[in-house]
């Protein structure tokens, strides 16, 4: 199972900053290999292998594993016990075989075993024959692990990332790009069919006992169709992020570490190469480490909730090349700040932002609430479709630009401007989609939640010469009802909440708004068929929905969606 080492080939050109010619892959078409394939060595593996990478085996069947052997259908590994098990069917560490029936929308293989019984196993794909080690087995559903793969998936390839199975960065690099593409789009059906209860163009009805559901059909029946197109994906599904947010910790010999998060856990996987950031990325995280040992920064340790870094956000303007360095610190100061700065500098050419936040509380979250700028600009600017932005390091900005220039062009077609329109773009950011719109409309007026982010949106409408653009700070839920009951009305109304959704109060004020249109951008299949179930009642039809690969080898998925007011 050895791997061929890589040479030089168009991602490692990506990496290096020069444009590779892109355009989209459509589910079904042929998606084109990527570097080891190309050179017509291995049929089945996909991605890059940046030059010097080890050769060695990784991905999700280990090393010690049996594959494709047979083996009865219930057995027990030795060590497992019914008393170590939970409430389930099964002893913890038993072995079962299990055909997978599906994916969650994290990435985990859906397994059935004989009895009935529905185990959630990481790295097992659907269509595979497996046998899974029992982890934890509950009433009604457990988990498990992946202990011999006994039929393979025609589509699955092997991960080219070395730390693949251990990171908990990407889920799906083990399947095939084609097949992801694929999933999603199944992915967003089920949502719209299940939680939305809509009809989708060339689906099957749905069946079900319940009487509950028996009523949804009836309603189905009577529904129209919603399209759902193929996915647009990626021609170079890889190092696409412009945004790396990671934490920084000590290995168990003291030494200061920072990678992503293992699977399910707070342990950190120190990480040199990450296959799905933009190279700058890296280099900085590399950098940022190497000072940190130099000046003998101490990690962050979360079990004591003590020492210094606790995460290091880079950001990089894709066209421009500008960089943003933000460090996130336990303390009120950063310690030994003038090196800090001056190795910064000399180490990262492209460097126009050094910043400082403060996070002292026991939390998950990222950003404590001080920001400071130690040295250069507050912001870096980046380039999407010939428009310019100005982006502060609390601001959100789409990490993959290629496919947000593709999800943005989406919006506007759905909008379906003629330069007479007031327009609504609820959860604006920097003013992204509102200036895409602002190209097209007559008024558009942007709301958003964080303040420095409308701080951005306001200098990129003057940046773009737009003066058709209103934004203000504040929730959606509250601002919009207001704007509402101070006599506005909107022609269009396009939101892009995040994963949670639209507020039921921003929802409400939409239907009594009743623009012509809605365009509704979101990366929570199951939140949005939940909006969009609301929207229906209220007197929309949804038309159709194009799934957006923004985050390849990833379960995240992207949409864009158009709905119309019913006659
Ligand atoms: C998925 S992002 C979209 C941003 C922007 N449309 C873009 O494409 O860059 C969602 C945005 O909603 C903002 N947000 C979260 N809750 C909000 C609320 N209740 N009201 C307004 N904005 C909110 C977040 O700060 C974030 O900028």
């Amino acid at each position: 199972m050895k791997r061929k080492q890589a040479r030089h080939t168009e991602q490692s050109a990506a990496r290096e900053g020069q444009r590779v010619k892109s355009g989209p892959v459509r589910e079904g078409q042929r998606v084109k290999q990527s570097g080891p394939a190309r050179e017509g060595q291995r049929a089945k593996q996909s991605g890059p292998v940046r030059e010097g990478q080890r050769a060695k085996q990784s991905g999700p069947v280990r090393e010690g594993q049996r594959v494709k052997q047979s083996g009865p259908a219930r057995k027990s590994s030795g060590g497992g016990s019914r008393a170590a098990a939970s409430e389930g069917i099964y002893a913890k560490n038993e072995v079962v075989t299990a055909s997978v029936v599906g994916l969650t929308h994290d990435g985990n293989g859906v397994a059935r075993t004989e009895q009935g019984y529905t185990l959630f196993v990481p790295f097992a794909l659907p269509g595979e024959v497996i046998e899974a080690k029992v982890l934890k087995s509950k009433k009604q559903y457990g988990y498990g692990k992946m202990h011999t793969l006994q039929t393979a998936s025609e589509h699955r390839v092997e991960p080219p990332c070395p730390i693949y199975e251990k990171c908990g960065g990407c889920q799906l690099q083990h399947y095939s790009y084609e097949a992801q593409l694929q999933w999603k789009r199944q992915h967003v059906i089920d949502s719209l069919t299940r939680i939305g209860k809509l009809k989708v163009k060339g689906e099957p009805a749905r069946v079900s006992g319940s009487e509950q559901e028996a009523v949804a059909g009836e309603r189905e029946s009577e529904q129209h169709e919603v399209v759902v197109h193929p996915t647009i994906g990626m021609s170079e599904p890889w190092y696409y992020r412009n945004k790396a947010a990671l934490p920084i910790g000590a290995a168990e010999d003291g030494q200061l570490i920072g990678g992503f998060y293992a699977k399910g856990s707070h342990r950190i996987i120190d990480m040199d190469v990450c296959l799905i950031q933009k190279r700058p990325n890296d280099d900085v995280l590399a950098i940022v480490k190497e000072i940190a040992r130099e000046l003998r920064i101490e990690p962050y340790d979360e079990e004591s909730a003590s020492g210094v870094l606790r995460h290091v956000m880079t950001r990089v303007g894709v066209v421009t090349g500008e960089v943003m360095v933000v460090l996130i610190t336990n303390t009120s100061r950063l310690p030994r700040q003038a090196e800090w700065i001056e190795q910064l500098r000399k180490r990262i050419p492209d460097l126009k932002s050094i910043v400082h936040n403060v996070n002292n509380k026991v939390t998950n979250a990222i950003f404590g609430e001080r920001t400071e700028v130690l040295w250069g600009s507050e912001v870096i600017y980046d380039e999407l479709d010939g428009l310019r932005f100005a982006i502060s390091a609390r601001s959100f900005y789409q990490v993959n630009p290629e496919q947000t220039v593709t999800l943005y062009r989406k919006a506007v077609e759905y909008a379906a401007l003629t330069g007479s329109e007031q327009v609504i773009d609820a959860y604006c950011g920097i003013g992204t989609i509102s200036l895409f719109l602002a190209c097209q409309a007559a008024h558009v007026y942007g709301v958003e939640i964080v303040p420095e982010a409308i701080e951005d949106a306001k200098r990129n409408a003057a940046l773009n010469g737009l003066d058709n653009t209103t934004f203000e700070a504040g929730p959606a839920e509250v601002v919009i009802p207001r704007w509402k009951q101070e006599g506005m009305n909107a022609d269009v109304i396009v939101v892009d909440p995040p994963r949670k959704g639209c507020d039921p109060a921003l929802l409400e004020t939409i239907l009594a708004i009743k623009p012509q249109r809605v365009v509704y951008v979101s990366c929570n299949p199951a939140t949005l068929a939940r909006d969009l179930r609301v929207l229906e009642d209220g007197g929309y039809r949804t038309v159709e929905v194009t799934p957006v690969d923004m985050f390849p080898q990833t379960g995240h998925v992207e949409c864009c969606v158009l709905l119309v007011k019913n006659k």
